[in-house]
C-alpha cells in the first residue's frame, strides 16, 4: 500500500521516533473491526489470523527453558572466588583463587550483557532514535552485539519501534499496552500486525535505515548472522574453550539466556508501559519501572524515554542501573568513536505527575557527560 500522503513524514535528521507523534491521521486508524483470514482472534477488539508458527515456536522455547532451569545446576556462584580448600572468602594475598564451577553460567551472563548491550545502545538508541552518532568501529561493534540476540533484523526492530513511538498506544502501535499485558509482552509476535501498523509504518521515514550499508548487509543475511552470532558461536565457546558438554551449553548459554534476554526485552513493552510513575509526561502510558531498568540494562525510565527519545542516556538519573549509558560513556571518554548529541530540551510546561519531571524540562539543553 502507498504511504498515506496526509501522514506527516519522521524527517530524516530530526528527532527519530518521537513522541510529539500521534499527530498522524489518528481518524483511521482507530477502527477496529476488522475481519480477515481463516483464524481470528478476538480478546483484543480486533480480528487477526494467529501464527501458528510463532506460537508454537515461543512456547517451545519457554518451555524448553524451564527444563533446562530445573535440570541445570545455576550456581550463582560463579563469580565467586575460592581458596583451594574450598573456602568462599574475599581474597587475600597468597591465596590460590579457583572459580567456583560453572564457566557455563557464566558465559551466558556474560553473553546476555552482550546481548542487552547490542539491543539497548545499538538497534535501541542507535539505530532507532539517532540519539548519538557512532564511527565505523563502534557501528560494527554495535551490529554484532545486536546479532547476539536473536531478535528480527534491524530494519524490522526500527521500523516497528519508530511506529510505536509515533503512535504509541493506538492500533498504528505494534505492541498496544492498552490490549493487556501478554498483548504487549509477546502476544504481538503470535499474530499478523494490525493493518495500521503497516499503513503507518510504511509512512516513516525510514530512508537513513535504507542508506546505512551496515543495516543493508543485515537484512540482506539476517538469517546466517542470527543463526551464527546466536546460536552456533555461543554453543561452540564452552565445548572448545574448557571441554563442556554440549548438552550443558545448550541448556546455559542457548535456552535460558536467549528465553531470559527475549523476556527482559519483553518487559519494556508490556511492564514499562502499565506499572510505573509518570514523572516527566502523565498524559503518555509508559511509566518508570525500576525493576525492568535493571532487568533491561537502563531501558525502564520509560515515561522519561517516551518525553525525551533523543536522549542517549534513555533516562535522567539512576546511571548505576543504566548499564548501556555507563558503556556509552566509557566510549565517549575513550574516544572510541561515540559523539552523544544531547539535546535535551524542555518545554517548560511541567507535564509529569511529581517535581521531578518539572526539573527535567526546567533544565534545557544540557551536557551529554
Ligand atoms: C536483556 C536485554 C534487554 C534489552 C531491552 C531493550 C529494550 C529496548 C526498548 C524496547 C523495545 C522493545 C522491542 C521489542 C522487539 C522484540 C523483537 C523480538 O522479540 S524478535 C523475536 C523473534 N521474532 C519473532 O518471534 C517474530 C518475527 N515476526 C513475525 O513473525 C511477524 O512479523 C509477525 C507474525 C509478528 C507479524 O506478521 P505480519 O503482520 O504478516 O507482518 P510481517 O512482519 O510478516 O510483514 C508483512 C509486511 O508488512 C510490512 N511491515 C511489517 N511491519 C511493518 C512496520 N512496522 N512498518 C512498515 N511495514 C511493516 C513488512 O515489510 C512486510 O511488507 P512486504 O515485505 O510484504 O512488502
Amino acid at each position: 500500500m502507498a504511504p498515506d500522503s496526509t501522514v506527516p513524514m519522521c524527517e530524516l535528521g530530526t528527532e527519530y521516533g518521537t513522541d510529539k507523534g500521534n499527530d498522524g491521521d489518528l481518524s483511521n486508524i482507530q477502527s477496529n473491526t476488522l475481519r480477515y483470514g481463516k483464524y481470528k482472534f478476538m480478546f483484543w477488539e480486533f480480528e487477526t489470523p494467529l501464527i501458528w508458527r510463532n506460537i508454537i515456536a515461543i512456547f517451545t522455547l519457554h518451555i524448553l527453558a524451564v527444563y533446562a532451569l530445573t535440570t541445570y545446576s545455576w550456581n550463582l556462584g560463579t563469580v565467586v572466588f575460592t581458596t583451594r580448600r574450598g573456602m568462599v572468602r574475599v581474597p587475600q594475598s597468597g591465596d590460590t583463587l579457583y572459580i567456583v564451577n560453572n564457566l557455563v553460567s557464566l558465559t551466558a551472563f556474560i553473553i546476555g550483557g552482550i546481548t542487552a548491550f547490542g539491543i539497548t545502545g545499538g538497534v535501541h538508541r542507535y539505530f532507532t532514535h539517532r540519539a548519538y552518532k557512532a564511527k565505523l568501529p563502534l557501528r560494527v561493534i554495535l551490529l554484532i552485539c545486536y546479532s547476539v540476540a536473536g531478535q528480527n533484523s534491524i530494519l524490522d526492530w526500527v521500523r516497528d519501534h519508530r511506529v510505536h513511538h509515533k503512535f504509541t498506544e493506538t492500533n498504528a502501535d505494534p505492541h498496544n499496552a492498552k490490549r493487556g499485558f501478554f498483548f504487549a509482552h509477546v502476544g504481538w509476535l503470535m499474530m499478523k500486525k494490525h493493518p495500521d501498523v503497516i499503513r503507518m509504518g510504511k509512512a516513516l521515514d525510514c530512508s537513513d535505515l535504507f542508506e546505512d550499508p551496515l543495516v543493508v548487509f543485515h537484512q540482506k543475511y539476517f538469517t546466517w548472522i542470527k543463526l551464527l552470532f546466536c546460536f552456533i558461536l555461543p554453543t561452540m565457546i564452552p565445548p572448545l574453550l574448557w571441554g563442556e558438554s554440549l548438552l550443558v551449553t545448550i541448556k546455559g548459554v542457548i535456552l535460558v539466556r536467549y528465553t531470559i534476554s527475549l523476556n527482559c526485552t519483553w518487559l519494556v513493552n508490556s511492564a514499562a508501559h502499565l506499572w510505573g510513575t509518570k514523572p516527566y509526561d502523565k498524559k503518555i502510558n509508559p511509566v518508570e519501572n525500576l525493576t525492568v531498568s535493571i532487568l533491561s540494562g537502563g531501558e525502564g525510565y520509560h515515561n522519561y524515554h517516551h518525553t525525551f527519545p533523543w536522549d542517549y542516556r534513555a533516562s535522567e538519573m539512576g546511571s548505576m542501573l543504566n548499564i548501556t549509558t555507563l558503556w556509552l560513556n566509557f566510549f565517549e571518554k575513550n574516544r572510541l568513536g561515540l559523539r552523544p548529541e544531547v539535546p535535551l530540551t524542555g518545554t517548560g510546561e511541567k507535564s509529569g505527575d511529581d517535581a521531578r519531571g518539572w526539573n527535567a524540562l526546567q533544565v534545557g539543553t544540557r551536557s551529554p557527560l
